[in-house]
């Protein structure tokens, strides 16, 4: 966190004054439903047949690959694209579909791109104003000064954007997309343009200032880690589509199908049939319920629910190839009749290198069965 913010946040009361009874008004956070929403740029639907609650002051993660609608379903929330069908409500009232389509500038909504889009020819100053303009000028000057103070750059107020840093001109940004206190924030990648670390904090500090005004807030990301530190909802898309929507632990501990799960965590993969609701693999036997007799199935397991030890535990297996990640080790085993290696993620791999015997257990929780064409 910038000193700056650091020290307002710290002072009393005083990002709360900004954040809930600013001089430019007071956040009315409101619930946003897409329901059946339907768009095409041409031939393929881009987005299709998406159905969506998000409730008043909650935080929706869309998290998807490149190209599977995100975006085009922030449009849809804006405005800036219209439905082929179906319907976009703000506060239960109809914005796009059934005839109407409320243009953007009055629906309410904040939007944050990646690029951050300042105005290059405006003082920082200026542009977080820009979205003030129903106020008079000393009052949108004092709101504009106290959003960014509240990011900690009231001291860059006279700046031009170029001299900024990215991470400064995403805090700009930030000030000036809550400045007017719009009722959703829809923020596309907004983090997507800065270095690891840096981006780690301006979202921390994102996250807290969107929870301090309490409006609702879409933001999208293909980053799972993102989306899990952010969201008090993730909304995982694919192909236009939405594939789960839950908690960070609803998607990581009960993934609907192998796409979700490959999602949130590496896995090995191992191909198998279910007999008697169980499945035979070379690693262990595990429950298949509800999977006929005879249907294909994968078999995940996490990568770092392989325990690997000494052998005479569990399945016998031989130290492949290790690497050092860091913080851990990445090893690949051979285990016999197992077509590839197996992979683990292992805290002290120091005991166990190439060619050695080991013994591996795998974590029952760790392990999800699908059945083949679930992904
Ligand atoms: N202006 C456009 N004209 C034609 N096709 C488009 C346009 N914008 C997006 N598309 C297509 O629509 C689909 C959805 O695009 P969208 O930008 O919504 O995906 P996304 O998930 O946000 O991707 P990314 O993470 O890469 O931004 C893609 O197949 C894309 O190629």
């Amino acid at each position: 966190m910038p000193e700056t913010t650091a020290k307002t946040a710290q002072g009393t009361n005083d990002f709360q004054r900004w954040g809930r009874s600013g001089t430019a008004g007071v956040t009315i956070p409101a619930g946003l439903a897409f329901d059946n929403v339907v768009h095409s740029y041409g031939r393929e639907r881009s987005v299709d047949g998406v159905s969506l609650q998000i409730r008043a002051g909650e935080i929706v993660c869309l998290l998807g690959r490149s190209g599977c609608g995100k975006t085009t379903l922030l449009r849809l929330a804006a405005g800036l694209e219209p439905a082929l069908s179906g319907t976009v409500s703000l506060d239960g009232r109809i914005v796009s579909g059934e005839g109407r389509h409320v243009p953007p500038e009055r629906r309410g909504v904040g939007l944050m791109f990646q690029d951050y889009a300042l105005f290059p020819h405006m003082t920082i100053l200026a542009n977080v104003m820009f979205g003030l303009r129903s106020l008079d000028r000393k009052e949108a000057a004092g709101a504009a000064l106290a959003a960014l103070a509240r990011v900690g750059m009231a001291s860059h107020a006279a700046d031009y954007p170029h001299a900024l840093s990215g991470g400064e001109q995403q805090r700009v940004a930030l000030a000036r997309a809550i400045v007017p206190r719009p009722s959703v924030l829809l923020m596309d990648e907004p983090f997507s343009g800065l270095d690891k670390r840096l981006r780690d904090s301006v979202r921390d500090e994102t996250l807290s200032v969107l929870k301090e005004t309490g409006a609702t807030a879409i933001v999208v990301t293909h980053d799972p880690e993102e989306a899990m530190r952010m969201a008090d909802r993730i909304a995982l898309m694919r192909k236009g589509r939405l594939v789960q929507v839950g908690t960070s632990g609803d998607l990581y501990s009960q993934p609907v199908d192998l796409f979700t799960a490959r999602f949130f965590a590496e896995m090995n993969e191992i191909e198998g049939r279910a007999s008697g609701g169980r499945v035979e693999t070379p690693v262990g036997v595990f429950a298949a319920p509800d999977i006929a007799d005879g249907g294909p199935v994968s078999l995940c397991i996490r990568i770092k629910g392989v325990e690997v030890g000494p052998p005479g535990q569990g399945v016998p297996g031989r130290v492949v190839r290790r690497r050092f990640l860091g913080e851990v080790w990445l090893f690949e085993i051979a285990v016999g009749g197992l077509d590839g290696h197996l992979r683990a993620r292992v805290r002290d791999g120091a005991p166990y290198g190439i060619g050695d015997e080991v013994g591996i257990l795998v974590d029952p929780r760790d392990v999800f069965v699908f059945r083949q064409g679930e992904s």
